[in-house]
């Protein structure tokens, strides 16, 4: 766990909010609701640290001299179908961001990452991109995303999770060492059908009502 290269966001209100996340009882509607309030609140962890710069402005009071993000600006990347759960909280807070989608889906016996879509914004090279899944499990579909992005011109990225295994960080922390990784929990490990353990299950049918 301490040679893990990653940023684990545990305000207590995040926390609180995964664990009812996490109770098998809790059904579609809060699940989204809860993960829609993580994201925003992990989008606010995440930016914490962007640059700003000063401008002039004229108040209706008076000139004065403020701060205003200097930064490149950002694009939203879920990755389908689960990532969809985190778009609306972040783009909340950041509403100029583009979103960029990509389609990717976990064969259920290699657990190998195929891919399905992939539409981003033309300047992503320019912009950077918080590529969004609530789950970083093997770590194959955050490492293949990231792949296809770097393929495509993207120069900045964060990969933020909501629950992460220690197996999936290890793995995307050797292929991506230039990638800071956000994540609410590091859960315990995986099991032999590569599901987070303890973990909230599959979190793309508990979105979307599909199980
Ligand atoms: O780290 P990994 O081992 O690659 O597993 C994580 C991936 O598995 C889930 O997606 P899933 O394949 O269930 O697709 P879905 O979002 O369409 O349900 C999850 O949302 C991640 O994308
Ligand atoms: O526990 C897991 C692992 C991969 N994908 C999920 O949705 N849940
Ligand atoms: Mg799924």
């Amino acid at each position: 766990m301490s040679d893990l290269k990653v940023n684990i966001i545990k305000h207590p209100l995040i926390q609180h909010k995964l664990t009812l996340m996490r109770k098998k009882e809790t059904g579609a509607k809060d699940f989204r609701q809860l993960l829609d309030e993580i994201s925003m609140l992990m989008a606010y962890e995440v930016t914490r640290d962007f640059p700003t710069k000063d401008i002039e402005i004229e108040t209706p009071v008076a000139k004065c001299v403020a701060k205003t993000l200097a930064g490149k600006k950002v694009a939203v990347v879920p990755i389908l179908r689960a990532g969809l759960g985190m778009v609306n909280g972040i783009i909340n807070l950041i509403p100029a961001a583009k979103i960029g989608h990509i389609g990717l889906y976990r064969d259920e016996k290699t657990l190998e990452p195929v891919e399905y879509f992939c539409k981003m914004p033309k300047d992503i090279d320019e912009r950077l991109l918080l590529v969004v899944d609530p789950m970083l499990a093997t770590g194959g579909s955050a490492i293949e995303a990231v792949e296809m992005l770097k393929k495509r011109g993207a120069k900045s990225m964060i990969f933020m999770c909501l629950l992460s295994a220690p197996e999936g960080i290890k793995a995307f922390n050797e292929r991506h060492p230039d990638i800071p990784v956000y994540t609410a929990c590091v859960d315990d490990h995986l099991n032999e059908h590569g599901y987070i353990v303890p973990g909230i299950g599959d979190a793309g049918d508990r979105i979307f009502g599909t199980i």
